[in-house]
């Protein structure tokens, strides 16, 4: 008989991962994590029901590639907590997963130790350790869920998520979406179309079957319910911002017209800063002026921050990574950080206040 040469022709292996079972038996969600998780996830959905005036920030490294140097940040923003939650409810961006352009490191999932040796298999357990630990201290934490496997091994200690401007019109991920247990923020498209975010927000608040991976690791038919919590994250798109007033009106009506609640997110960088870190402060001091203004519709802000200003590339020679620096999009540094959330916490308290009343 003849043998065809047909299946998997460029396929070199396929290694075996732990189930997510096994995996959260290795690292069980804790009491305090999943109490953690559970009041933020409540505080999100809160605010964007408009029970809770406050503004959600989701802040943090454009990317995790140093465990030790993120697990510090994580330190500073839980100590800024305390100072700033009667405006702001900070959670830590946590992105193990980068969606490039062409090519480029994938994220810490993918390669942790940033030399194309690809041990998932560890990225994938030290990346629940790391988002265990920061939910431990305290901290939410929110992602971009890129691949569609990973939830099964981390959605129990996320608070918030999101899909990426290069997947929100993705159908795989928009199925994904309608199954996840958090609030979940679609970004614009690349070139600033935000009717793909909205045809996301609507596509995932239905319920919808898909073939998928269950805890034991088996493919399954993933049956889900719908998430009723979608909401638009204008991050700017074909070199141009969109958090300028104009751009929010029109998303304000574009969602009306769609008969969605008007829940906008403000991306401090990417394109809305041309993706120089310097300008994310003008970008979030203008979303607080346009709140102060009388804006209701915008319900949270995002900013890449982390301990060291600016960005890197990833040396051959991993010793001379710089401490605390992204090796991935630029951040503002963390006294800018500091910075940005007292000042939105100062301008804010008064506005916010009457809103209570
Ligand atoms: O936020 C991260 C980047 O903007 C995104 O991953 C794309 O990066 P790239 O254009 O450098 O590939
Ligand atoms: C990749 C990101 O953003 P965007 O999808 O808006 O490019 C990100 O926030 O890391």
């Amino acid at each position: 008989m003849t043998t065809f040469n047909v299946e998997n022709v460029n396929v070199t292996s396929f290694d075996a991962m732990p189930t997510p079972q096994e995996l959260h038996a290795r690292l069980p969600l804790s009491e305090r994590a999943g109490s953690v998780v559970t009041h933020s996830r409540e505080v999100l959905r809160n605010i964007l029901d408009r029970r809770d005036p406050r503004l959600f920030v989701v802040v943090g490294p454009c990317s995790i590639h140093d465990p030790v140097a993120g697990l510090d940040y994580a330190h500073r923003l839980r100590a800024l907590q305390d100072e700033v939650k009667d405006t702001l409810l900070l959670v830590m961006r946590v992105y193990f997963e980068k969606p490039r352009t062409t090519t480029g490191w994938k994220g810490y999932i993918n390669d942790p130790d940033m030399d194309d040796s690809f041990h998932i298999e560890r990225g994938m357990a030290n990346a629940r350790q790391f988002l265990l630990d920061v939910c431990e201290l305290g901290l939410p934490t929110a992602t971009e869920a890129l691949d569609p496997i990973s939830p099964q091994y981390l959605g129990d200690l996320i608070a918030w998520t999101a899909i990426g401007a290069r997947t929100t019109e993705s159908q795989t991920h928009r199925e994904m979406a309608s199954g996840l247990s958090t609030p979940v923020g679609f970004k614009n498209g690349t070139d600033g179309d935000i009717s793909i975010a909205i045809n996301a927000i609507l596509s995932a608040s239905h319920p919808h079957s898909f073939l998928g991976m269950n805890d034991q690791g088996r493919t399954a038919i993933v049956r889900t319910r719908g998430n009723r919590y979608g909401h638009v994250v204008l991050r700017g798109g074909d070199g141009r911002p969109n958090y300028d007033t104009v751009s929010v009106a029109m998303a304000e009506q574009a969602l009306a017209k769609a008969k969605l609640p008007a829940n906008i997110v403000v991306d401090c960088s990417h394109a809305n800063s041309f993706k120089n870190p310097e300008l994310q402060p003008l970008v979030m001091a203008d979303v607080v002026n346009q709140i102060r203004f009388g804006n209701k519709s915008l319900v949270g802000v995002m900013i890449e921050s982390n301990i060291a200003a600016g960005k890197q590339s990833i040396p051959a020679d991993l010793s001379q990574l710089k401490y605390g620096c992204s090796v991935t999009d630029g951040c503002v540094g963390w006294e800018t950080t500091e910075k940005m959330l007292r000042e939105a916490d100062a301008r804010l308290r008064d506005v916010l206040a009457a809103r209570m009343k």
